[in-house]
């Protein structure tokens, strides 16, 4: 539940915004005066604050503003005061006030104006977990060749304004290599704001990203900032873009040029200050050829092109992956490591992964919760690579035909390891013509062992 801290003196504002915004769902808390509203930011930790400017006592408004700012830097502030002076609201905006509200207070006024505020701090939490993400390692991993020429592109593009197309399959790391360019550039205290292209209705992708006014069409019941208003000094990351259809091709390129935008219903156009990146898993220069995708709407955004490989083409990036995603599983749960034999690795990069990073990283998770604490080899690698543990005996054996599978139907765990096992042991009893020592030493296992299991999974009579 979004949380609200209201620093007013006037008792009726307080109880007013206070019922009003409870109504919406958030969680208030009040305050009369600044020493205290400064008291409850602390320990109440809300994610937005509504603050009078016209306060007595110790802290007034535009000081109990920049407590905030210093102490709670990832807080949005709205300002509100009866007798708005013009300076009053630049000095408020000067000390970073998110927005300003005049008195007497409108309620369409109050929710729009913490609407966004939320949303921005949203933004925020998302950008401290992305650097959070990155943390790890400070950077984008992987010693391939191309992983090198990744980062210093990104060392060198980050800091600018440039406009980046990033390629490339799903799970390859095109969002990274989007946060990290923003992290790397100016704005990275300003809003990332990711917009998935796909995922969006067609005749909603305009509202979507320009916002709307109330009643701008049926079911615009209230004004919405869209996402460029939303990443305003920030970087808006359109993902998917290849799949914009023609008339938000239109829009969007209009943007871009104009760097201003219209809400729907608005007509008043609103100056944007954003950093543009893009990302695709298509290839755009064949939509171009083929008429679905603008050409000046691709130049636009393909100033500097990055383009990541399949997983599958760089697997010199696999060890440093596997330790990265081990670590990071260590420092999530503080399980013990696991260790990895260097036949596991060779398993690792004998697979095609569709899924690309994203694959390897729950591939990896999924190890290190298995065998916390101990040594990972080529056998256990191959008990959870999917297409594997799916239909064993379709592969045959080598770790290069080790292939990628359909999606794994997820089982709970101990059963679809018995029924990989069982799988298992019958066909290399059938291998073997029945024979017990000789499946066991195809196995690599002794005949006690392969009984016990044989008897265990129902494969053996209690006497055998
Ligand atoms: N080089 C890398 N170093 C560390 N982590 C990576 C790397 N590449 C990808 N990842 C991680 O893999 C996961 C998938 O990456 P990401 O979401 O960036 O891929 P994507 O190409 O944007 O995927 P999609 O097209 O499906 O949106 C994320 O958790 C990301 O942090």
């Amino acid at each position: 539940m979004p949380s609200v801290l209201i620093v007013d003196d006037e008792p009726n504002i307080r109880r007013m915004v206070g019922a009003l915004l409870s109504a919406e769902g958030y969680d208030v808390r009040d305050a009369a005066d600044g020493v205290t509203g400064l008291a409850l930011a602390e320990a109440n930790e809300p994610d937005v604050a509504l603050v009078d400017l016209m306060m007595p006592g110790d802290l007034d408004g535009l000081a109990l503003l920049q407590k905030l700012r210093e102490r709670r830097p990832d807080m949005p502030v709205v300002m509100m005061s009866g007798r708005a002076a013009l300076t009053d609201a630049v000095r408020a905006t000067k000390l970073g006030a998110f927005t300003f509200l005049e008195k007497p207070l409108t309620p369409e006024g109050v929710l729009l104006a913490l609407a966004s505020a939320f949303e921005l701090r949203q933004a925020r939490r998302a950008a401290a977990a992305l650097r959070e993400d990155l943390g790890i390692s400070g950077e984008m991993v992987g010693e391939s060749p191309v992983m090198h020429d990744v980062r210093a592109l990104i060392a060198r593009v980050g800091p600018t304004d440039a406009r980046v197309l990033i390629t490339g399959e799903s799970g390859t790391g095109k969002e990274l290599v989007a946060a990290a360019l923003h992290l790397a550039s100016p704005r990275r205290d300003r809003p990332f704001i990711r917009v998935n292209c796909a995922a969006i209705p067609r005749d909603l992708v305009e509202s979507e990203m320009f916002g709307h006014e109330r009643g701008a069409f049926t079911g615009a019941t209230d004004r919405r900032i869209g996402r460029f208003e939303l990443a305003h000094t920030g970087t808006l990351f359109l993902d998917e873009v290849g799949d914009l259809g023609a008339e938000a091709q239109a829009k969007l390129l209009r943007a871009i040029e104009a760097r201003e935008i219209e809400r729907v219903g608005g007509g008043k156009p609103i100056k944007i200050d954003v950093r543009i990146l893009a990302a695709t898993n298509k290839d755009l220069g064949r939509a171009v050829a083929d008429g679905s995708f603008r050409e000046d709407l691709f130049f636009r955004l393909n100033v500097i092109p990055i383009q990541l490989p399949p997983l599958r083409d760089r697997p010199g990036d696999l060890p440093a992956l596997v330790r990265h995603f081990s670590a990071r599983h260590r420092t999530r749960t503080g399980r013990p490591l696991v260790q990895w034999h260097d036949d596991a690795l060779g398993a690792l990069s004998s697979y095609r992964w569709p899924g690309n990073v994203r694959e390897l990283a729950n591939v990896v998770e999924r190890l290190a919760i298995l065998h916390a604490g101990s040594v990972v080899g080529r056998a256990e690698v191959l008990q959870v690579l999917p297409t594997v543990a799916a239909d064993p005996f379709s592969v045959p054996a080598g770790e290069n035909a080790v292939r990628a599978g359909e999606t794994l139907p997820i089982l709970p765990l101990s059963d679809a390891l018995d029924a990989y096992e069982r799988r298992l042991i019958s066909a290399a009893l059938a291998q073997s013509d029945g024979n017990v020592a000789e499946a066991a030493r195809r196995l690599q296992t002794d005949r006690p062992n392969l009984y016990r299991r044989m008897r265990r999974l129902g494969l053996a009579s209690a006497g055998e």
